[in-house]
């Protein structure tokens, strides 16, 4: 498939691993030579089974974690560390359960010393976008699972950075709110365009999301099995005849249970 793209890439992954040494000092390679580009407000899925490494190499973009080899640039920047180019939405909502929905939005605004009008303005905006208006001042145990995830996603939002990394953002969501979740994850990037790197286990999720699927290999060191572009209009079915014959196509020429 055709995968080319003529602009400069946003994020350059090049021949990036990384080995963590567990128990008993024993080392266990995670990632090996993992080299992906993407492009400026792509949507990249990053699809692979458990356990192979994918939200290793996010954490490697988002300067959380440092590769033993291999380099990542932003813009033509190398990462060295955490920045503020990269919002990200881990799986467990990891939100401030004593702070309100709008307190957990400014979170980062106030690290970063926004004045409070401001601030305010600010995540009413995010909070406006992924529909949570109306509950400002609730806290996190009087949420759903997916409102407890929009808010990651308003919080990551709100610091503006121009790369959004979601780490299996809906794994502990039911299948029904999971959907609804995929088509207001498209509405908020068509919305605000960034280039979002989102990892799943989820080959359908990958396929309704992405403009490209890097497919990840199952076992350790995880490695780019290969890529697919997703070239489908949206809104896309699940179910419509396009999809599905790209999902075959996919689990055709995969070992890999997804
Ligand atoms: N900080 C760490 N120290 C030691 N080992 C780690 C560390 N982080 C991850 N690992 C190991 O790296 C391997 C890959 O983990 P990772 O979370 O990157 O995979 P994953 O594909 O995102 O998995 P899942 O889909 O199940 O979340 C696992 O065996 C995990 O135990």
């Amino acid at each position: 498939m055709n995968t080319e793209h003529k602009a400069k890439p946003k994020i350059c992954c090049e021949q990036v691993s990384k080995t963590f040494i567990q128990k008993g000092n024993q080392e266990v390679p995670v990632i090996s030579n993992v080299s992906i580009n993407v492009h400026e407000n792509e949507f990249l899925v990053v699809c692979g089974p458990g356990q192979c490494g994918k939200s290793t190499l996010l954490k490697i973009i988002a300067g959380l974690e440092l590769p033993d080899t291999g380099t990542v640039t932003i813009d033509g920047k190398e990462i060295s560390g955490p920045g503020t180019d990269c919002g990200m939405v881990f799986q467990s909502y990891m939100l401030f359960a004593w702070k309100t929905v709008r307190h957990n939005v400014e979170m980062g605004l106030k690290f970063r010393n926004v004045p409070p009008d401001k601030r305010g303005e600010i995540a009413q905006h995010y909070i406006d976008m992924v529909g949570l208006k109306g509950f400002e001042n609730h806290y996190p145990h009087q949420l759903s699972g997916g409102m407890k995830q929009r808010v990651g996603i308003a919080r990551a939002y709100a610091n503006t950075p121009s790369v959004m990394l979601l780490d299996e953002p809906f794994g502990q969501l039911d299948a029904q709110t999971r959907m609804f979740m995929q088509h207001e994850t498209i509405r908020i990037w068509e919305q605000e365009k960034r280039t979002v790197i989102f990892v799943t286990n989820n080959i359908d999720e990958a396929l309704f999301l992405g403009d490209r699927i890097v497919l990840m290999e199952g076992k350790l060191p995880g490695t780019v099995k290969t890529e697919y572009c997703v070239d489908l209009p949206r809104p896309r079915e699940h179910t419509s005849t396009a999809l599905l014959q790209l999902r075959k196509l996919i689990t055709d020429n995969t070992e890999l249970v997804l």
